[in-house]
């Protein structure tokens, strides 16, 4: 794809609405990132095996739902932690919902998996509505992401590592290290600039099928 302008995540969410208005909706963009994403893991994963998808209550937690869908159809045992609790966007409870047909372990916020044991671990914890510090659940959440990584699961995170401000780069304490971090149609200052990079590892830019004319906002 076109080498495409940083964006902030303010800038994101405009053409994203652009893009709904032209005919793509929200839930259509949210199945692309979430396939997008999910072809990269099987990539880089491809024998299945245990996998661990740590998802919060927006959007970010909306394409963790899609990835764990995908990953089950394709054999994997997933778990899904919802660490902060049900989702409250329309599409991320869409997607939530459509969990419950497939064999996947949905564990509620307070059952805190162990970090061991895992090939690989999504980090759909916070994207570009994250700003400030982490709260106690955050911070449960996201350290359980970094032990996991530490005993030996390859950890995607989803858009961004959670915990980094999209726009500033910022590291609030206890941020996720990830792996490989798939953003969405444009690149953030968080993808580009040296201090947010280090937390994301290995960056791919996926699209998902943003026309170029609703980039003009
Ligand atoms: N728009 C679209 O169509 C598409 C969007 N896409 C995806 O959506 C993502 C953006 O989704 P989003 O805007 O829902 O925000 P998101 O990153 O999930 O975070 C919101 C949550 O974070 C929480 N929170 C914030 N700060 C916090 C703190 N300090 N400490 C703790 N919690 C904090 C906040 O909680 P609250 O403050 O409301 O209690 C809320 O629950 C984007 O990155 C991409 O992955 C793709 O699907 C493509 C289509
Ligand atoms: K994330």
């Amino acid at each position: 794809m076109k080498n495409k302008a940083v964006v902030t995540a303010d800038q994101m969410k405009r053409i994203e609405q652009a893009a709904n208005e032209a005919g793509l909706l929200y839930i259509q963009m949210m199945e692309n990132a979430g396939r997008a994403a999910w072809a990269e893991l099987a990539a880089r994963c491809p024998a299945p095996g245990r996998l661990l998808v740590v998802a919060g209550k927006g959007n970010n937690g909306g394409d963790g739902f899609v990835i764990a869908r995908m990953a089950a159809k394709a054999g994997w045992k997933v778990s899904v932690w919802l660490a902060e609790g049900e989702p409250k966007t329309p599409d991320a409870c869409t997607n939530r919902a459509w969990l419950a047909e497939l064999p996947v372990t949905v564990l509620s916020a307070g059952e805190q998996p162990d970090a061991r044991g895992w090939q690989a671990a999504v980090d759909a914890l916070y994207g570009t509505g994250f700003h400030g510090a982490l709260r106690p659940a955050g911070q449960a959440a996201c350290g359980l992401l970094n032990r996991a990584r530490a005993s030996g699961a390859f950890v995607l995170a989803v858009d961004l590592p959670s915990g980094l401000c999209a726009d500033t780069s910022e590291a609030a304490e206890g941020a996720v290290q990830a792996d490989l971090t798939v953003c969405f149609d444009s690149r953030k200052p968080v993808h580009t600039e040296p201090q947010g990079a280090a937390y994301c590892g290995e960056v791919l830019l996926a699209d998902i099928g943003i026309p170029e004319a609703c980039h003009q906002v």
